[in-house]
């Protein structure tokens, strides 16, 4: 053998030594990672493998694909039905991931130990990267000094103030129904007028801020489009989410390269609408400051006069103590947070509405005949907000059909410490019962507020049917007693605690508003197309059959 050969054979040698070398060190980094990020998190949980559940569908997957696609509301109330209120279901290489119904476990989750049940991580940094800093982005102590000085903002006082500007609004639409349909009932996707409604109703009454989404020839500008497009964006990256705490922390440059080199599109759309969202709210915020410099005859000339949210926010947050007050970012964040919460969830509530009043006319009628009333009663103007929550009718259609249909089906959160949640109802194991439950740190839970609102130990046998007229007697003991967590009327439909919807006086409004103006002035019947409910971050309409994923809600209008 030459020289050569042996420095050849050597030199082949050394790189497979060196590349066999390697691979153990990359074998052992990840047995490591799978250690720390699989088994550990796995062996912490084994308290609750004794928790009753539905068998896994897959090793890989567990239940995932029967819990998170558009017909999962069924497989959910199936799970409530079959193992109860606390339901054990698993995700990724058998991660529990709890589903609760139970109001004593809630009371402790949402109220008593909130700060051990927080939300995800995948939720606070994707919010965070796509809305800013925001009230869903943020945690703790942050959150806390955002809380204190947004809740004032969203009080009754503040809400009487915004009435006008809401049937100025509602005004627009109805006068944009009124020339679709001329004088013959005319078939429209009511969802898309609502969506526009519910647009203009948070960017006016939250930012000041006009889209002009119902002006007869006003085209949709960039921003509109990116708001109406953020939710179903981000819902419909939910199986991305939960990989994006991993680099969240990374430098924002290279996040952006490694975005843009990924060949999925809905990245790139979701990427845009965050450019976008965060321009257009940053050119307000400057505008608005500016005004305020200037005083305050400039600031009322605004649209809606200062009256809106985040303009009452920029005012408190002047005279707020040093401590109290927010960074500019955080209010920024505030901003498309609004856009974000308060747009498809009233939009959709709305719908809801709608739809069901088509199908009842009965119900429709009764509420017109409330309506028109009270329309008369105050000299055929708008009514102001005193009459408009003093109707009982109204208001039980709103609360039923928010209890019965809560746009939102359920919420995360993650135990971030073991601890111990106590139950109402025993929990049937196979070694007994259990009167309270371990939470192992890392576990995520649902909570389930479909089944909360629906159950019928606590809304009677009826709990399933839609019956404005139970809102109209004192609610059984069985809701009393049952002390749900809840902000509204004993359900969670706008959720409890310290994380509850800021919003909910405000949707509660905006739906008053509109139903008083539209129901007064059009009669609502069912399309012939039949509608099916899609469940997801927000349960939408489509219609059956269509391959289409757009929401909407084909309805019948005529006027009344
Ligand atoms: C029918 C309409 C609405 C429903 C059903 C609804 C429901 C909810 C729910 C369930 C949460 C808790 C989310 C979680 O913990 O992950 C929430 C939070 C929130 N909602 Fe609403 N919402 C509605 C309308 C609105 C409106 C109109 C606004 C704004 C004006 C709004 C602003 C917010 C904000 C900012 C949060 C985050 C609160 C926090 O974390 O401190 N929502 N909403």
């Amino acid at each position: 053998m030459s020289i050569f050969d042996t420095f050849f054979v050597q030199s082949i040698y050394c790189g497979v030594y060196s590349i066999w070398r390697a691979s153990q060190v990359l074998l052992f980094a990840g047995s490591l990672l799978v250690l720390s990020y699989v088994v550990r998190p796995r062996l912490r949980q084994i308290p609750l493998w004794k928790i009753p559940g539905p068998p896994r569908v897959s090793l890989l997957t567990g239940n995932r694909t029967q819990m998170f696609h558009p017909g999962a509301a069924k497989f959910y109330d199936e799970l409530h039905e079959t193992y109860g209120y606390v339901v054990k279901t698993s995700s990724f290489f058998g991660d529990i991931i709890l589903l609760i119904s139970d109001p004593k476990a809630l009371n402790t989750i949402l109220l008593k130990e909130q700060d051990v049940f927080e939300e995800s991580d995948w939720f606070l940094e994707t919010n965070r990267h796509v809305l800013g800093l925001g009230l869903l982005s943020t945690i703790g102590e942050q959150h806390r000094k955002q809380r204190k000085m947004l809740t004032p903002v969203f009080s009754i006082k503040h809400m009487r103030s915004m009435v006008p500007l809401f049937y100025k609004i509602t005004h627009q639409l109805q006068d944009v129904l009124k020339a679709r349909i001329e004088n013959c009932p005319q078939e429209l996707d009511l969802l898309d007028w609502l969506g526009r409604l519910a647009l203009e109703l948070i960017s006016q009454g939250g930012l000041g801020y006009t889209f002009n989404s119902l002006d007869p020839g006003g085209e949709e500008n960039e921003f509109g489009k990116a708001i109406k497009e953020c939710f179903p964006t981000i819902s419909k990256l939910v199986k991305f989410r939960s990989i994006y705490p991993f680099v969240s922390r990374w430098p924002s440059r290279f996040l952006r390269l490694m975005g843009a080199c990924l060949p999925i599109p809905m990245v790139h759309n979701i990427m845009h609408i965050k450019d976008v969202m965060y321009d257009n709210t940053k050119k307000v915020f400057d505008e608005k400051k500016a005004l305020l410099k200037k005083g305050d005859e400039d600031f009322t000339n605004q649209v809606g006069e200062g009256k809106d949210i985040i303009s009452i926010l920029l005012k408190a947050n002047v005279i707020a103590s040093k401590e109290e007050r927010l960074p500019d970012e955080d209010i920024l964040g505030q901003m498309t947070t609004l856009l974000f919460a308060g747009t498809d969830t009233t939009s959709t509530a709305l719908s809801r509405i709608f739809s069901l009043l088509s199908l009842h006319s009965d119900v429709q009628e009764k509420l017109r005949e409330e309506l028109k009333e009270a329309h008369e009663a105050a000299g055929c103007a708008d009514l102001n907000y005193d009459d408009l929550v003093a109707l009982p009718y109204l208001e039980a259609v709103c609360r039923e059909t928010l209890r019965l249909y809560p746009p939102v089906n359920m919420v995360a959160r993650v135990c971030r410490a073991d601890t111990s949640v106590p139950v109402s109802r025993p929990i049937r194991t196979s070694s007994g019962t259990l009167s309270s439950v371990f939470i192992p740190k890392g576990t995520t839970l649902l909570v389930n507020i479909n089944a909360v609102n629906r159950d019928p130990s606590i809304w009677g046998a009826d709990a399933v049917e839609w019956k404005p007229e139970r809102w109209l007697a004192p609610l059984p003991a069985s809701v009393t007693d049952a002390h749900i967590p809840g902000v509204y009327s004993n359900t969670l439909t706008f959720l409890g605690g310290g994380r509850s919807c800021i919003g909910f006086k405000f949707s509660q409004l905006e739906m008053k508003v509109a139903l008083s103006q539209l129901i007064t002035t059009f009669r609502f019947s069912p399309s012939k197309e039949e509608l099916v409910w899609r469940f997801g971050s927000i349960v939408t309409p489509s219609v059956k059959g269509s391959n289409s994923l757009r929401p909407t809600l084909p309805i019948v209008i005529e006027k009344a």
